[in-house]
């Protein structure tokens, strides 16, 4: 676990922090100091610091000389000061700051500590720069750098495109106009044919000069420009928007494929999955099944343990179906039912995998809140060839009726 240490002579400006921070930095020791000395001694303890948050003026510190010990260890800083004119915020981005926040009340602390949860996720963010100038482009990687984020470069379009192609991890392209090879706009357009803009953010830059550039790379599928040149603090601000707007995005979407009380995917993801499975099983000759999985009497359990108890097990079951068949696509379909995906496996071959699980649970009690429950559960399993998804789930779906008709607790297949 990384450290982050925060340092704020004032105990009622503490008081606030450490209140905001034990709510909201769940994922680091947070240290506390309220002196340079006290934070130097702090600092040599260890080495594994995600970030500081400082405040510019200590008793023992009038000049932010701790702000200069900090970032001399290649510590990240968010500095809380009580003014700034433009002096102070020229000297301050000189230093090489994560930022500075005025300290002009609780929203203002709120707003530190969530730029530290802002740095934590910035270190699994991969960020392409598409930009032939050097100078621009150093600038501009060292503030990526600065917050944390993972940079690549390239110095002109076709060489950005290749990256982006051979480098999933790229979430974020900030793109130049003018380049060799291939222009920023032409970037964008081949770019916006593989990837939407929730899976990849694109910010295309532009001088100032050329002011219609900026509406042309939206048209073009940007999802926001810059004007060159740009300050840090306009950088870095809408960067961490167009970031923090993909990460809303995305868990929007996790949230409307995923089954609210299992985890597992809905009904929705496996018919999403199987639309590309599909596809490529008919293209590729390469066999699909699908299995149709049924919890037994799980009216019984409900009316004997309660719904908590059915619920528990409902999310104990699906974990286990994900343990077993993680590398396929599990899905819950209906309130006891789930469903799975096999691509590469016939009816048979899959038939025999469910089987060993329907084994493991008949001879497994499950935990509740009233004590330990057992169940079986049946399975209908179908292959290709189907129409689509809704004719392969009926013949499943019959082949389940089979296996409930025949005395439960079996797996049934075509
Ligand atoms: N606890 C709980 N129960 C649910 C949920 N969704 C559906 N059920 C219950 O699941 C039961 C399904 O009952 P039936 O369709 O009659 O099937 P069954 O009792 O499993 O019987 P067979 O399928 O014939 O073996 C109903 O009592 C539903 O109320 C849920 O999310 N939680």
């Amino acid at each position: 676990m990384a450290a982050v240490l925060i340092v704020e002579d004032s105990k009622m400006v503490m008081k606030v922090l450490k209140h905001v921070a034990s709510r909201e930095v769940l994922e680091h020791d947070v240290i506390y100091a309220q002196s340079r000395a006290e934070a130097n001694k702090q600092l040599e303890s260890r080495s594994d610091w995600l970030a500081a948050i400082i405040d510019l003026n200590l008793p023992d510190a009038p000049n932010g000389e701790l702000v200069d010990d900090a970032l001399e260890k290649g510590i990240p800083v968010v500095v809380l000061t009580g003014s700034v004119d433009d002096e102070k915020r020229e000297l301050l981005t000189r230093k090489g700051i994560v930022d500075y926040v005025l300290k002009e009340g609780r929203y203002s602390y709120q707003y530190a500590v969530n730029l530290i949860n802002r740095l934590t996720k910035n270190q699994s963010i991969k960020v392409l720069v598409a930009e032939d100038s050097t100078a621009t482009r150093s600038y501009i990687r060292e503030v990526l750098k600065r917050n944390l984020f993972q940079v690549v470069e390239a110095s002109d379009g076709q060489e950005a495109l290749n990256a982006i192609l051979a480098d999933d991890e790229i979430r974020l392209v900030l793109t130049d106009y003018n380049m060799p090879n291939m222009d920023g706009f032409e970037l964008v357009h081949e770019l916006r044919h593989k990837h939407e803009k929730v899976d990849l953010v694109i910010i295309g830059l532009s001088s100032a000069n050329e002011s219609h550039l900026s509406a042309k790379f939206i048209k073009s599928g940007a999802n926001d420009f810059l004007f060159k040149p740009f300050s840090q603090e306009e950088f870095a601000c809408r960067i961490f928007q167009a970031v923090e707007s993909m990460e809303r995005l995305e868990e929007m979407r996790r949230a409307a494929y995923t089954d609210l009380l299992t985890g597992v995917g809905n009904r929705r993801h496996l018919i999403e999955k199987a639309r590309t499975a599909f596809a490529q099983a008919y293209e590729s000759g390469n066999p699909l099944a699908l299995a149709a999985i049924d919890i037994d009497q799980f009216k019984h359990i409900n009316d004997d343990y309660g719904h908590d108890a059915g619920d528990a097990i409902l999310v104990a079951f699906a974990a286990q179906l994900q343990q077993s068949f993680g590398r396929f696509i599990v899905a819950r379909t209906g309130g006891q039912e789930f469903c799975i995906l096999f691509s590469g496996l016939s009816s048979e071959q899959a038939a025999k995998m469910v089987d060993l699980v329907r084994q493991q649970v008949e001879n497994e009690f499950y935990q509740t809140s009233v004590g330990e429950v057992s169940m079986t559960f049946s399975a209908g399993i179908a292959q290709l060839p189907a129409e689509n998804l809704e004719a392969l789930m009926s013949d499943a779906d019959q082949q389940l009726q089979a296996a409930k008709e025949a005395g439960r607790n079996q797996v049934s297949f075509t």
